[in-house]
């Protein structure tokens, strides 16, 4: 079964209690959420293989250690996944990036696909999929399908905010799949929206409401 990880470093839960605030403007919103990406890029990132490397300090010969050069893709859900992007690459500069374009149907709340664009070699990458929010659960399992019947391997999950709902969802359908949270809050509301939650990520990210 996948494991669920709430990432509840100090300076993540401070800037997440402004990205949630609704007087919280675009540009600041815009510029925690990067923020908090990095941190949990930090985070998420511990487990990265190392290798030996000798060097020559000023002082003497050491044995050190550099990282052993893993193969990451990063996969933002699109709109408000790109959000995350830039504040991961700044840890990760080395990934690659693909971008899967879904948008949730206000009616249905069921995810449509309308994008698809992600690097060739996905199968030998780790791929983190990024998405602020992670709420019925529904988009989220239908990109990680969508990166498997293309042949990813191994997949992880990255969200700032989820509800129980769609952490069930991803931990049966993809047992394989890790899910990295900011937060685990209550619950939906009517429109599926999580409660407590931060409201409609993308329109916040980029100003659309
Ligand atoms: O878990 P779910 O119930 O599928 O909901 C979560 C999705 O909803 C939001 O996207 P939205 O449809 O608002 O698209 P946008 O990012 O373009 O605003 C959010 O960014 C997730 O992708
Ligand atoms: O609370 C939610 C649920 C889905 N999408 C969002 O942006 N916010
Ligand atoms: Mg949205």
């Amino acid at each position: 079964m996948g494991k669920v990880h709430v990432l509840d470093h100090p300076l993540i839960q401070h800037k997440l209690t402004y990205i949630r605030d609704k007087d919280t403007g675009t540009k600041e919103f815009r510029e925690l959420v990067d923020e908090v990406a990095m941190l949990m890029a930090f985070e998420i990132t511990r487990n990265l293989p190392l290798q030996e490397k000798t060097i020559n300090t000023p002082v003497m010969e050491a044995q050190t250690k550099v990282l052993a050069g893993k193969k990451i893709g990063l996969i933002p859900i699109l709109r408000a996944g790109l959000g995350m992007v830039d504040g991961m690459l700044k840890l990760i500069p080395a990934a690659r990036v693909g971008h899967v374009g879904l948008y949730r149907d206000p009616e249905t709340l069921k995810p449509v696909e309308y994008y698809i664009k992600l690097p060739k070699d996905i199968e030998e990458r780790e791929l983190i999929v990024i998405d602020p929010m992670l709420a019925t659960g529904g988009s989220a399992n239908d990109t990680i399908h969508s990166l498997k019947k293309r042949g990813a391997k191994q997949i992880r999950l990255m969200c700032l905010v989820a509800a129980p709902e769609g952490v069930e969802v991803i931990k049966e359908e993809h047992p394989d799949v890790d899910i990295y949270l900011a937060a685990l809050d209550d619950k939906l509301d009517d429109h599926g929206y999580i409660v407590p939650g931060l409201g409609d990520a993308g329109d916040r990210l980029f100003g659309t409401k």
